[in-house]
């Protein structure tokens, strides 16, 4: 019986090959992969996809398993099973701006690729904000005058750093997740478990 793993394709495809070979899987024809999209090892099956498409083609039983951003996971609360965190993809979503920026009466303008994140982090606080949805290169947006703050994920702080914009307030960390299709794991259970049990490996906490 093959597993399928929707893998989100950029950072988390590189890390994740790197943690795959330290667990001794053959990597080689993911790794040579070219421009092509599905990919078979001696283990699995992989499709390579964007993040917030992961969730989707796990949740629609087409991947038994993903590897995916918990950022994306916050974003869209799909109907998988969210197995485990992965030791990698770490990083944290946090709102930043303009250190100078004065609060005015108005609402705040936001820009995000995270809309849902963002509207829950301010209803929290009991804040209403006008949210505007970007794509990326969100730390522009303060910068040009299209928001008054961004809500995007920090790593290293570079970007916000190089575009003179700083943090005002974490939100909550984000790493890298397996998520599994519900069915698949109870019907795939014994080609699924003994794969998750090698995917930890040793000394990793289950
Ligand atoms: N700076 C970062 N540090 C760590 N993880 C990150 C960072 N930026 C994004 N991620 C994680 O990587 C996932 C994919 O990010 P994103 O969609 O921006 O693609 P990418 O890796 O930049 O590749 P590409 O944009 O070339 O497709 C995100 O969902 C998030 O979980
Ligand atoms: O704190 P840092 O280490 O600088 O990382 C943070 C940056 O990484 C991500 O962008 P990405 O490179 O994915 O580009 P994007 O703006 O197109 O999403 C994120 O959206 C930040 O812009």
């Amino acid at each position: 019986m093959t597993i399928s793993i929707a893998l989100t394709k950029g950072r988390v495809e590189k890390q994740f090959l790197q943690y795959l070979k330290s667990r001794g899987f053959h990597v080689e024809p993911l790794v040579e992969k070219g421009r092509k999209l599905l990919v078979e090892t001696d283990a699995f099956t992989c499709i390579f996809v964007k993040g917030f498409d992961v969730a989707t083609y796990v949740e629609y039983g087409i991947c038994d398993l993903g590897i995916v951003g918990e950022d994306i996971l916050a974003e869209t609360h799909p109907d998988v099973f969210d197995l485990m965190p992965l030791p990698f993809g770490k990083c944290r979503f946090a709102l930043a701006g303009k250190p100078e920026a004065v609060r005015h009466q108005r609402k705040r303008r936001i820009a995000t690729k995270y809309p849902n994140v963002t509207e829950q982090f301010f209803r929290e606080k009991g804040e209403s904000v006008d949210i505007v949805k970007l794509e990326g290169s969100v730390e522009l947006a303060p910068i040009v005058g299209l928001a008054d703050a961004i809500v995007d994920i920090v790593e290293t702080g570079n970007t916000l750093r190089e575009n003179g914009l700083t943090v005002i307030e974490e939100i909550q960390p984000v790493t890298a997740r397996l998520i599994a299709n519900r069915s698949a794991l109870k019907i795939k259970k014994q080609a699924i478990w003994p794969f998750i049990e090698k995917l930890q490996g040793e000394g990793v906490a289950k």
